[in-house]
């Protein structure tokens, strides 16, 4: 299994990649899409539906399957012998982080929950400032993976 790995090696790495990018463009969009929801759209409106119905597919159809991809392509890399020393620093940081943007995943999703049972309660403010929390995961984790400390 680790020489099948290895010859795969560059090719787990393509797909983590394209994974990666197509999970954060969910992680950016959807909370922006929470500010416009919360702030401009009145509950039980045609809108509101419109917007539901853009939150669902957006993270049934784009970030789940990104998410659970990043995860499995990820591991195959860890796995991959040689590629991850975990007597340095980076394996930890970006782990740590990778398991804070799975966090902010599962929040985003029972924020749409909220949104469909109307039971929204958080203002714009927050979903505002909740949306820093996937920019700086992602700058620990390029730094992790990139300068590997
Ligand atoms: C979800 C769990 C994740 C796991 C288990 C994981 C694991 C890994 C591993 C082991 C590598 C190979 C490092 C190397 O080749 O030296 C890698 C590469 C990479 N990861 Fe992840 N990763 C995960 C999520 C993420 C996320 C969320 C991002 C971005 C925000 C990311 C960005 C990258 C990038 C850009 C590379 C390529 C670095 C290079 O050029 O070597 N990863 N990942």
């Amino acid at each position: 299994m680790g020489d099948f790995l290895a010859g795969a090696y560059p090719w787990l790495k393509f797909l983590h990649v394209i994974s990666v990018i197509s999970w954060m463009a969910g992680l950016f969009y959807l909370p922006r899409l929470y500010v416009y929801h919360v702030e401009k759209v009145s509950k039980g409106s045609e809108t509101d539906a419109l917007f539901q119905l853009m939150e669902r597919r957006l993270l049934r159809a784009i970030m789940n399957p990104a998410m659970i991809a990043t995860w499995l392509f990820g591991l195959a890399l860890v796995l991959t012998p040689g590629i991850v020393d975990w007597s340095m620093i980076w394996p930890w940081t970006k782990a740590a982080s990778v398991l804070g943007m799975t966090w902010f995943h599962m929040w985003l999703a029972a924020r749409r929950k909220d949104f469909v049972a109307g039971m929204n309660a958080k203002t714009g403010r927050t979903y505002r400032m909740m949306n820093e929390v996937p920019t700086l995961l992602m700058i620990v984790i390029v730094a992790s993976v990139i300068v590997k400390f």
